[in-house]
């Protein structure tokens, strides 16, 4: 019996609301999963992550496996209990780490060996080593291995890329073996082309998954580009299985990402936002580096439902950024993940009152309206 499932609880245009089971804890959809891509949600406890709203965090198989490798998470009582978060995790596959980190990559239809961007130790990623990577982890949701290009790119390279990921797909759902206790997504590719989107959709359709996430995407294409290839395929995508739109974004992506179907989203912007000084607030994004800041006494937003949005002065917020003092990073990326967990729960409850559309205009308007 299937222990990680979906349920679609109210849709509003292509927005939806739903809840992912799982036995670890639910996940309310639409969800922003913040990175903790070695083990840590970086400057952030993981009872922090949580007050913030955070149903689920994100790892990585490429950072794991390098250090401190997956058998000995698993010897340790698997990724759960070595960083003490009990709730939900997903891990990426690996796929896109190698192809943007790793040196002296070879990439076969067997899978992709490279050398450690840490050590340049070598180390090979199969579909079937991915799986067996995130299974030692105990990861609740896994991914499947794919081939991420940058875009633009030739359509004959996309098309290559995208037919590789089909036939890694088939063999991930192989490896997985069916495993009742944690679900396996299946990954979208085919660039910015519809019709090799919508092959990439039918194909992993074909095969079968516990959700789909939208992959090769956020590799540096303009948001309107990633918009309509949303527009195009989310509509290919099964609705009664969460969609993932991998490494997603900022706060107007994520919005418009939501309006055209997305489920759930990961990015590593707010927190890595947040250790350069940058600051996500219901007005937007304010950047606390800047010397206009250092006389400032009002709070970042006295009205915010969050303390730490009210507690100290801009001009406090502006010397912890100048000094480059540690709290600095750890009190940006709290109100980070909480602007993006306010913002994703803002939407589940527009979704359910039927009144999207306005919540949408709403944040948009103080978005552009941001007196910062
Ligand atoms: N700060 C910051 C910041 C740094 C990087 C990014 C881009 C993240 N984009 C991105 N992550 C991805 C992960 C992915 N994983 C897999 N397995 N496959 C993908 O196609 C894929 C695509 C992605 N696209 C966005 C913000």
């Amino acid at each position: 019996m299937k222990q990680v499932t979906f349920s679609l609880l109210a849709t509003d245009g292509m927005a939806r609301h739903g809840r992912i089971d799982t036995p670890r804890g639910e996940i309310n959809t639409p969800a922003f999963m913040p990175v903790g891509t070695a083990g840590t949600v970086k400057a952030m406890y993981p009872e922090q992550v949580r007050e913030t709203g955070a149903d689920i965090l994100l790892g990585n198989t490429y950072h794991l496996m390098l250090r401190p490798g997956a058998e000995r998470v698993a010897s340790l009582g698997g990724l759960h209990d070595f960083m003490d978060w009990q709730r939900p995790i997903l891990t990426d596959s690996g796929g896109f780490q190698v192809m943007s980190l790793a040196k002296l990559r070879k990439l076969t239809e067997k899978g992709v060996t490279f050398k450690s961007h840490i050590d340049g130790s070598s180390h090979e990623l199969t579909p079937e080593r991915s799986i067996e990577i995130q299974t030692l982890l105990d990861s609740d949701i896994i991914m499947q291995l794919d081939e991420c290009i940058a875009l633009p790119a030739e359509r004959k390279e996309m098309e290559r890329a995208m037919e590789l990921s089909i036939r890694w797909a088939d063999r991930s759902k192989a490896a997985f073996d069916n495993q009742q206790n944690r679900a396996l997504f299946g990954i979208v590719q085919g660039g910015d082309d519809a019709e090799l989107r919508g092959r990439s959709a039918a194909g992993l359709k074909s095969i079968g998954f516990d959700g789909y996430a939208v992959g090769g995407l956020a590799v540096g294409e303009p948001q309107e580009v990633m918009f309509r290839v949303l527009n195009e395929v989310t509509p290919e995508l099964p609705t009664d299985r969460p969609r993932y739109l991998m490494g997603v974004g900022k706060p107007d992506d994520i919005l418009g990402g939501i309006e055209r179907g997305i489920d759930m989203f990961d990015c590593v912007h707010p927190t890595r936002a947040g250790r350069h000084g940058h600051a996500y607030t219901r007005f937007g994004v304010i950047n606390l580096k800047n010397a206009r800041h250092k006389d400032d006494h009002r709070p970042l937003d006295e009205a915010s439902p969050n303390p730490n949005c009210r507690r100290w002065s801009r001009a406090y917020l502006h010397h912890l950024v100048r000094t480059e003092e540690i709290l600095g990073a750890m009190v940006l990326s709290q109100i980070n993940l909480a602007y993006y967990q306010e913002l994703t729960a803002g939407c589940r409850a527009a979704i359910e009152a039927g009144r999207m559309n306005d919540f949408a205009a709403e944040t948009r308007a103080a978005w552009a309206a941001g007196d910062l």
